[in-house]
């Protein structure tokens, strides 16, 4: 059983969720709004939103009904939104690692998986940001919107449906390990070109080349292959 709910505004949708789940037992509870004032981003960041442009959506899942690690959890449901944008806009979408979603070197969906336990039933707290028909962002923010980076103004109700009805369906098949890694890695943003990375308080230059299935991500660096956990390093170019 699943349901969506709507709410005209509120701080976070992956706060909203939890009064939810206090008094429903769905498998799948969505939360969405188009006015989210408190958002809540990655390493404690805020993320924010211009009022009624853009999509707050927050869906609950039980983690019993999923036997794979939260690394792979996080990589199959970043596969299942890019999967949903490129059905929908004929340039490529990828993946930064770990999670953000990349449409013409922009992001435009951001994503905060947290894990909660209510009433003795643990939940996956999957929240992600769709930036849709906002126009304006900080330079600096590297961020775009579906409008921004195709041209397209979409429908804000017909979005959430379908992204709604499009990840329950994703998630009630859940690939293989493998079939998740290989998938993850074919749609990794900057694979294979040569960036730059802040590791520490340094600069270096690197390429990515893969992320593993422990949640870590292979650079070759100068002299040497690497790999880092999420936070030991950051892709700046
Ligand atoms: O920093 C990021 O990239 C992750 C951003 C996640 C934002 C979404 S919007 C819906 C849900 N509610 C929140 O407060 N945060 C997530």
């Amino acid at each position: 059983m699943h349901q969506l709910f709507y709410l005209k505004e509120c701080s976070s949708t992956n706060d909203e969720v939890s009064k939810f789940l206090l008094y429903e037992n769905s498998d799948f509870i969505g939360v969405h709004t188009f006015n989210q004032t408190q958002g809540r981003g990655q390493y404690g960041n805020t993320w924010t939103s211009t009022a009624g442009q853009n999509l707050a959506y927050t869906l609950a899942v039980k983690a019993k009904n999923f036997l794979i690690s939260d690394f792979l959890f996080n990589y199959y449901t970043a596969i299942v939104i890019r999967d949903y944008l490129a059905n929908l806009t004929e340039n490529t979408v990828f993946i930064k690692w770990p999670n953000d979603i990349i449409l013409n070197r922009k992001k435009i969906v951001g994503i905060l998986i947290e894990k909660r336990k209510i009433h003795q039933e643990q939940y996956f707290i999957i929240g992600a940001g769709f930036n849709i028909l906002q126009e304006k962002f900080d330079e600096i923010s590297n961020a775009g919107s579906l409008l921004t980076q195709t041209g397209k103004r979409f429908d804000l109700e017909e979005f959430t449906e379908n992204l709604n009805a499009f990840f329950i369906e994703k998630l009630k098949n859940i690939p293989s390990e493998q079939e998740i890694m290989d998938r993850f890695n074919s749609h990794l943003f900057r694979k294979n070109e040569i960036s730059v990375f802040e590791i520490g308080k340094e600069r270096q230059n690197g390429i990515i080349r893969y992320a593993d299935e422990k949640g870590e991500i292979w650079i070759e660096l100068e002299n040497e292959m690497r790999s880092f956990y999420h936070k030991e390093v950051k892709l700046l170019y």
